[in-house]
């Protein structure tokens, strides 16, 4: 009998394919990096065709290196970069743009149209999402706009609209689902987050025809089988990739937290089975829906730049070779040396908003060095962390006791031990860090079986490592004053 479950973590820079076993543990894994498309100022695109054939190249990869096949695996589940979109016409599979990318801002002038029209407030109530260029309605839009007849073949069916994980579905069955889960679904700001259906006010408002949009379906169920390199393996779960981080630490509880440092930082606190507005500019989205349960929401607070900070010092500066040498660096200096990074590259998001935001390196003297400079970096995903956790205690009321930690930076420990320093909160790092993946593998177990419910994946979480605040209060106090004045400096430069 098949005994694994695999995962594919489609994300921003990268594909990857895990194959876990029942205690959660990783069995092999395979990653590729795909290119990242920047045209101009403010685009970011993704090459769909690359996507899926990375995608197709880390399942065979990962499977062989351990002499797997599809008869090991019970289900796989899908969980991807969210909010980035494309379009693709029904009948030849062929995508008619590169993707936009979630940190594409190139609709920021559509969205001031709207924020002209007053559409703000109902927008949100709606959604749970404010009007800004992040999410996919807008960027579906651009593309029925400048794609010639794309808007005319849309109405009639010809072409379709997805999220990486409708895409990925769409080319795994070849071409016979046409699906998004409520998480994805909950990222475009087309669907109601009450209702879970799409909105035919919005999609009226956006001039989006609902003949190309996907059905959307739960978290954890049994969509359909897959074709090709996985003949006859069950696709049985979809989680957008903060959500599925959510579901891998095992945040099941009203008011447990995590944070995943990845390209972006996202921190999520389950908030059960009412979606909770927020005062203090974090998202309502929904958290996860396994099958016909009750649906669980999450607060939010997404910020655009903190991995990619380190990715744009190594390929834009050449500060250094690869991301993992920003750490010794970082620790050749004591401190920042007065130096600060607000790496506004896409506006700031959560919890200022700030489209016309733009980067800065301030507080620089004859003295700072390359290590200061890395340092300030490091410290950046830090001080956005502060800001989003600070809001989440506003709104609710609840002080978060430790945060959970995931995601490509977390191998850096300068970083968690500020992070712990300037929270005043301790922060924990899983013995699984990819638990993107693994809350994915999770979801598809639940509908087919391999878990019997949630208190088994809460009995797979192990703890690795733990880091303490020791930071005196007057420094940081002094530290999270400095970072509010340069965040001053950056907003509203554009
Ligand atoms: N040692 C490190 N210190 C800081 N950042 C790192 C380190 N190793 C990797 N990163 C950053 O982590 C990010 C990759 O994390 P990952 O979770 O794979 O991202 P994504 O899912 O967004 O593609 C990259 O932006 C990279 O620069
Ligand atoms: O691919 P990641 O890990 O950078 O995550 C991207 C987010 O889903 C964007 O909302």
């Amino acid at each position: 009998m098949a005994k694994y479950v695999g995962a594919i973590d489609q994300g921003t820079t990268s594909s990857r394919f895990i194959v876990f076993d029942q205690a959660g543990s990783i069995v092999s894994v395979a990653q590729k990096e795909h290119q990242q498309i920047y045209r101009k100022p403010g685009y970011v695109e993704h090459d769909p065709i690359e996507i899926w054939r990375n995608t197709e190249s880390v399942i065979a990869e990962a499977l062989a290196r351990k002499g797997l096949g599809p008869r090991d695996l019970a289900a796989i589940g899908i969980t991807n970069q969210r909010e980035t979109t494309l379009i693709w016409d029904r009948h030849t599979g062929t995508p008619l743009h590169n993707a936009l990318v979630w940190q594409d801002t190139r609709v920021d002038s559509i969205v001031a149209e709207y924020a002209r029209d007053g559409g703000h407030d109902r927008l949100r109530s709606k959604t749970g999402l404010p009007l800004t260029s992040y999410f996919s309605g807008l960027k579906l839009r651009w593309l029925l706009d400048n794609v010639p007849g794309a808007r005319e073949r849309a109405a009639a069916g010809d072409v379709l609209f997805g999220t990486i994980d409708t895409w990925l579905v769409w080319n795994l069955t070849g071409g016979q689902c046409h699906i998004t889960d409520v998480t994805n679904a909950s990222r475009t700001q087309l669907m109601d987050i009450r209702t879970l259906r799409w909105d035919d006010d919005i999609l009226a408002l956006f001039d989006i025809p609902d003949a190309c949009l996907p059905t959307i379906v739960s978290s954890s169920d049994l969509y359909g089988e897959a074709v090709g390199l996985l003949a006859g393996v069950p696709i049985a779960g979809i989680l957008g990739d903060q959500q599925a981080a959510l579901v891998g630490q095992a945040c099941f509880e009203q008011g447990e937290v995590k944070n995943t440092y990845g390209t972006g930082c996202f921190m999520l606190m389950n908030t059960g089975e009412t979606p909770y507005a927020s005062k203090h500019g974090l998202l309502t989205t929904v958290g996860y829906r396994f099958g016909e349960a009750k649906t669980v929401y999450a607060l939010e607070g997404s910020i655009a730049i903190a991995g990619a900070l380190v990715q744009w010092l190594r390929d834009n500066l050449g500060l250094i070779e690869q991301s993992t040498d920003i750490e010794p660096l970082a620790r050749s200096v004591p401190d920042n040396g007065g130096v600060t990074i607000v790496p506004a590259f896409s506006g700031l998001y959560a919890p200022h908003w700030n489209a016309g935001a733009r980067g800065l390196i301030g507080g620089l003297t004859r003295f700072a060095n390359k290590g200061h400079i890395a340092r300030a970096a490091i410290e950046a995903t830090a001080f956005q962390t502060m800001e989003v956790l600070q809001a989440m205690t506003q709104d609710t009321g609840i002080a978060v006791k430790e945060l959970r930690t995931d995601g490509g930076m977390v191998v850096n420990e300068l970083l968690m031990q500020f992070q712990a320093d300037i929270l005043d909160v301790p922060v924990v790092r899983p013995k699984v860090i990819e638990t993107t993946a693994l809350g994915a593998a999770y979801a598809a177990g639940l509908a087919t079986g391999i878990w019997g419910g949630t208190d088994d994946l809460v009995g797979n979480w192990a703890a690795d490592k733990r880091w303490q605040p020791v930071m005196p209060e007057n420094e940081r106090r002094r530290l999270n004053a400095g970072w509010a004045k340069a965040v001053g400096r950056a907003v509203d430069w554009a």
